[in-house]
């Protein structure tokens, strides 16, 4: 593995650490080369800690030069955080910052031309579900963006742009996106409610619904498109449903637009505050 060996310091034991770290440890980043500075142990650090030994510290410096840091705390505390961080940081450190919003150029002003890499996962992570887009830095080599890749890959497919501005929109997409998923199936539960049904059966329903349906998207060569078309049976009952849904007027397409394209501009104005 590319990260044999490095030395990774975590800002942020929280969720997105925690969920990262993770998935190192189980994709063989020994224990003792990583160190996590949280002023806290939640419970998903603590088992971390008690679990695989990972070296824990309230505050910094936890470690000096290290080979690799991952920035993990929310984007508001980044101005509080960051002056501490800076002289922890050796010349060749690599600062790997998964904060939405916090941009390179932000980080470098506080951190000295940095190699950086912001990365933009998401919550399926902590299962090892999920996708991450990526931007390097010019300052990043060929080695570190491997280093990277290898780390950020740990928790599910890694997709590198070429602009920074694109993490905004993959932030809008991807990272916020599980929420919207969790969402339609809370709605669709509601709905199944509505529909005549017990609570808990809907939400049964539903859930499974939505972790079946994105299983076999996953593993279909099939278009989510086909895999539409394949529960529609002319005339049927699907169609019925999806002439609400598929509306372009007032139907999922220019709600689902809205949605992504504010959590977008959300990720531009943290950029900004
Ligand atoms: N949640 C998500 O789905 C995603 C989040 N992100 C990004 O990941 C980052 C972290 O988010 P998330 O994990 O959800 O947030 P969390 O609040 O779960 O994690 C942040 C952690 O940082 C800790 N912390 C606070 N101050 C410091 C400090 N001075 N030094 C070190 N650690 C500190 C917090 O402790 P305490 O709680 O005690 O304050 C907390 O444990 C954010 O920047 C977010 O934009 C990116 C992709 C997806
Ligand atoms: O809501 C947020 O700001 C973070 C970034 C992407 C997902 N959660």
């Amino acid at each position: 593995m590319e990260f044999d060996g490095k030395r990774v310091l975590v800002l942020g034991g929280g969720n997105m650490g925690c969920a990262l770290m993770g998935g190192w440890l189980d994709a063989g980043l020994k224990p003792g080369s990583l160190a996590v500075v949280d002023p806290h142990r939640g419970d998903a650090l603590s088992a971390l800690i008690e679990g695989h030994g990972i070296r824990h510290e309230t505050h910094l410096p936890a470690d000096t030069s290290p080979d690799v840091v991952l920035v993990a705390v929310k984007p508001q505390m980044m101005a509080e955080v960051l002056p501490s961080l800076a002289p922890v940081l050796g010349e060749e450190t690599l600062v790997v910052s998964i904060a939405a919003g916090t941009t390179a150029a932000f980080l470098a002003r506080h951190l000295g031309e940095k190699p950086i890499v912001r990365a933009m996962p998401n919550t399926p992570s902590l299962i090892g579900r999920g996708i991450t887009g990526a931007f390097a830095t010019d300052r990043v080599s060929a080695g570190q963006k491997a280093v990277a890749d290898a780390l950020l890959s740990a928790s599910g497919p890694v997709e590198w742009v070429e602009s920074e501005d694109l993490i905004d929109a993959v932030t809008g997409v991807s990272g916020s996106g599980p929420a919207y998923v969790f969402h339609l199936a809370e709605c669709l539960a509601k709905a199944g409610e509505a529909a005549g049904l017990p609570a808990d059966l809907a939400m049964r329903l539903a859930r499974h619904t939505v972790a079946g349906a994105g299983e076999l998207m996953i593993r279909s060569d099939e278009t989510p498109a086909k895999l539409r078309q394949n529960v529609t049976s002319p005339k049927g009952t699907t169609e019925a449903g999806l002439k609400v849904l598929m509306d372009e007027r007032d139907g999922l397409p220019p709600l689902v637009t809205k949605t992504v394209l504010a959590a977008r501009d959300r990720a531009v104005a943290l950029s900004k505050d």
